[in-house]
């Protein structure tokens, strides 16, 4: 398992990073330090996972990438410049999807798009091709109560590809649904993310999930969040998916975060 936990500061990094976050610290109060001088690159086209136990500091370095939430101390840089606040670049996805109840699938995925220069047809158009994307083509005209948890998270995620943004910033996004429809969410995810080449920045609890999606998995150690480790899975990515998952690097991976991990629960 290759381990480095230093911000690399080559040259090349820094052209390929399209995010990075500079001696990041959280204080939400004297007593609750969440985070704690993390440092981290993000390259672009890539899929990063943050990964650790509960209440590490997860959510809280995610919503400080999409500048939700201000860090008490560092940086966050786009694209090699620092940012304050949210910026179009950056779309981050709820847990829950925050769908609109009153409104149809086709508004609620062309919703995030309102505040951008696109007339309503273009919008429309766009939403369609991502609603086809996800597959929920003939749903349009259907309200989030009509459809399932699985096909309300595919909404979310029609609405979160539409939005345009370079980078995809993710709480939890396949948390709701059973097993065998989050396996084929990480499937199509994939699928997607090798056609968008989006940036996605993905906080999940399944160790499972981590390895067969991500390029670079960022293990934080527990409050206050530190980097602990930085593994970047070694398998090959054009097997078959269920091949994947019996692929002898896929389970050492699996099983050697999970031996870290086992040490904080202990
Ligand atoms: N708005 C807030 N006000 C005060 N403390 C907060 C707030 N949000 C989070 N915290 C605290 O900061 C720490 C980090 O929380 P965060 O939600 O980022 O962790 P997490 O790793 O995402 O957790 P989990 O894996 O359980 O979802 C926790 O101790 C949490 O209680």
């Amino acid at each position: 398992m290759s381990v480095s936990a230093a911000l690399d500061n080559s040259p090349k990094a820094a052209t390929d990073d399209i995010v990075e976050v500079r001696n990041i610290t959280k204080y939400y109060s004297p007593d609750v330090h969440a985070l704690s001088n993390v440092n981290l690159s993000f390259p672009r086209g890539q899929m990063t996972t943050l990964l650790g136990p509960s209440g590490c500091g997860k959510t809280t370095l995610l919503k400080i990438i999409a500048g939700l939430l201000e860090p008490t101390e560092g940086d966050v840089l786009v694209n090699g410049k620092q940012v304050h606040g949210t910026g179009p670049e950056r779309a981050f996805v709820f847990q829950d999807f925050a769908l609109l109840p009153w409104a149809t699938v086709l508004r609620n995925v062309a919703f995030g798009m309102e505040l951008t220069k696109q007339d309503k047809r273009e919008r429309e158009d766009r939403a369609r091709h991502y609603i086809n994307e996800v597959g929920l083509a003939g749903f349009e005209n259907k309200y989030p109560h009509e459809l399932s948890g699985g096909m309300r998270q595919r909404v979310g995620l029609a609405r979160a590809l539409a939005v345009n943004s370079d980078v995809l910033l993710m709480d939890e996004p396949f948390s709701a649904v059973d097993e065998q429809t989050r396996r084929k969410f990480q499937e199509d995810l994939l699928a997607l993310l090798a056609n968008e080449n989006k940036t996605v920045i993905f906080v999940t609890h399944s160790i499972e999930e981590a390895v067969y999606v991500s390029d670079q998995i960022v293990m934080l150690s527990p409050r206050p969040g530190r980097i602990h480790s930085i593994i970047r899975p070694e398998f090959s990515r054009d097997a078959d998916p269920d091949e994947i998952r019996r692929d002898k690097n896929y389970l050492d991976t699996v099983e050697a975060i999970w031996a870290d991990l086992r040490k904080y629960l202990d």
